[in-house]
């Protein structure tokens, strides 16, 4: 629970965990904050981001001033996808939060971070969260992915293969680059909310980028607290589609039970490498030691 979000604290989270977002409760330095880091970021995103996330920004207008407020956001958004945005505290139990996505509820951070601290945050914030995710929840393809990996969580329950299901989410939904014909492009939420990651993962020499392979990625493991040390690409979102949500995991589970997990930083001579990184920032210390990289 945010320390600094007294309206939170107020309220008990129903049994799935939503709570209301009570938008006309943020102050004006909340919706300031919001301002800064939509600005900032744009400014970074350009020709890096992918098309279709500043097409989602767009779409659902979040850039009228201020933290947007979720009831609007889901009347264009609804009649798009079919897709809400629901306010949540903060991190939620893994079997609700795939319960909402199976549903197409998007579970948001209501709290955003201080106006000191815009480029570090302990956990997902409405910023990361909505001006992240949603737009892509605006593109059919991605959005039906997105309720395909929700109700693939129910599966990954059974087999107790949560964490490989992550991962997947981590280095797609969270992490993922693109291809397009103007070049690679980011479609993550983790990077399009942040400034320095953006250019890191497309122009810096340190980390691996690698096309996308669906079992490879389920046995890689991942940074959480730090830049990624390997990015995975796709074509096309309907890839991204073929490749997981028509494909049953239950005996890609089975087979990547035995095996051993991939170190975040190795590059495997089985894998379609554009980019073999020097992995120079991580071995310096990353964001521990405020490495400044190239
Ligand atoms: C499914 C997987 O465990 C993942 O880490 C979930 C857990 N709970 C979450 N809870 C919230 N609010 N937001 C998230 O992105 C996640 N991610
Ligand atoms: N097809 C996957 C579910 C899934 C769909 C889309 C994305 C991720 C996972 C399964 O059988 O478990
Ligand atoms: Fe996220």
């Amino acid at each position: 629970m945010p320390v600094n979000d007294p309206v939170v604290a107020e309220q008990t989270p129903a049994e799935d965990h939503t709570i209301d977002q009570c938008w006309d409760r943020y102050t004006e330095e909340e919706h300031q904050v919001w301002t800064t880091l939509y600005e900032r970021q744009m400014k970074v995103l350009k020709g890096r981001a992918a098309p279709e996330h500043f097409k989602g920004l767009e779409l659902l207008n979040l850039n009228d001033g201020g933290i947007p407020n979720f009831d609007r956001i889901n009347e264009k958004l609804y009649k798009l996808t079919g897709w809400q945005v629901v306010a949540v505290h903060g991190l939620i139990p893994n079997d609700v939060f795939f319960d909402h996505l199976a549903n197409r509820r998007f579970v948001a951070g209501r709290f955003i971070r201080d106006a000191d601290k815009l480029d570090y945050l302990p956990e997902p914030d409405i910023f990361h969260d909505v001006f992240g995710h949603v737009p892509l929840l605006t593109l059919p393809t991605f959005a039906d992915y997105m309720q395909a990996y929700g109700e693939g969580g129910y599966k990954a329950i059974k087999h107790d293969t949560i964490e490989n299901l992550t991962r997947l989410y981590w280095y797609t939904v969270e992490f993922g680059l693109i291809n397009t014909p103007e070049g690679r492009r980011i479609y993550g939420a983790g990077i399009v909310s942040s400034q320095s990651e953006s250019r890191f993962c497309l122009e810096g020499r340190s980390p691996n980028r690698i096309h996308f392979d669906l079992e490879r990625i389920m046995r890689t493991d991942y940074r959480y607290d730090d830049f990624q040390q390997t990015y995975f690409v796709i074509d096309s979102y309907e890839e991204l589609m073929e490749s997981t949500a028509n494909v049953d995991f239950t005996p890609i589970y089975e087979r990547i039970k035995n095996l051993p997990d991939i170190p975040a930083h190795k590059v495997l001579p089985t894998d379609k490498v554009y980019h073999e990184g020097t992995q120079e920032y991580a071995r310096a210390g990353g964001l521990a030691k405020q490495v400044e990289w190239v």
